[in-house]
């Protein structure tokens, strides 16, 4: 069974259309999405609530094939995603662990990792890779998507320069509040994850008349019909 996991019941809505069971933020449900089995999870907004409701679903379905979160975004550069277009993270960075400099946080410097993945030491970012992952979990992902770096904040970045400052240290593609929790779950777990988004607005100041949430929100419906279109014979070598 893969999950399905949304941060709020809206994008649930918006992405599932008539397969939406009502649950609310908090709570999951078993769906079936183009035959195929699904557990429906809503978070909750922000990286706590990723982790906390994340951490209860894998508690109780220890055989969880894999997640995809689906939701909305905000863009650094809308010519590497422009408002209502959807991408796939390859990368996610929490930039807010750690010790904090004049010139940022710095994760490292505490000494203490997010955790482990095999070999791999996680500090504040995970390397994602969308095309062998949407494999493992039988999935097809649009070659025309965006693949860029995504970035997982507590706080909605709200100022030029911390907008320029995050795409610069970290090359950051795509701003969201729960990627980072459900990326670090499914890498200390073993578990495949993608992470799709749908831009919704530009990162950076609250300028409220240029925000398409509505437009992001119809473009996540277009998601999983692609996704589940034309599944990709899974083969172990
Ligand atoms: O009030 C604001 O300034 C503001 C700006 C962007 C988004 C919001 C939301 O309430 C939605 C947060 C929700 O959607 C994801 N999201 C969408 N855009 C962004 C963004 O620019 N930065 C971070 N997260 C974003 C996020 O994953 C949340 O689930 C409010």
């Amino acid at each position: 069974m893969l999950a399905l996991v949304f941060a709020t019941s809206r994008e649930s809505r918006a992405c599932l259309g008539p397969a939406h069971a009502g649950i609310r933020e908090g709570q999951w449900a078993a769906i079936t999405v183009h035959d195929r089995p699904c557990l429906q999870v809503i978070t909750g907004i922000g990286p706590v609530n990723a982790a906390l409701v994340f951490g209860k679903v894998l508690a109780t379905f220890p055989r969880l094939q894999g997640a995809i979160n689906l939701g909305i975004g905000g863009s650094f550069d809308l010519d590497r995603a422009d408002l209502g277009e959807w991408a796939a993270a390859t990368r996610e960075t929490w930039p807010e662990i750690g010790v904090r400099h004049k010139a940022g946080v710095h994760a490292r410097t505490l000494g203490f990792p997010q955790g482990h993945a095999g070999q791999d030491t996680i500090w504040e970012s995970i390397d994602l890779d969308p095309d062998a992952h949407a494999r493992a979990m039988n999935v097809s992902l649009p070659p025309s998507m965006a693949r860029l770096p995504f970035i997982t904040v507590a706080g909605v970045t709200a100022t030029h320069k911390r907008a320029l400052f995050l795409q610069t240290m970290y090359n950051g593609g795509i701003e969201n509040m729960e990627g980072f929790s459900l990326a670090l779950a499914c890498a200390t777990h073993s578990l495949p994850f993608l992470e799709i988004r749908t831009v919704s607005n530009k990162v950076g100041p609250r300028d409220t008349k240029t925000w398409q949430f509505g437009k992001a929100l119809g473009q996540l419906g277009r998601v999983l019909p692609a996704l589940f279109a034309t599944p990709v014979p899974h083969t172990t070598p």
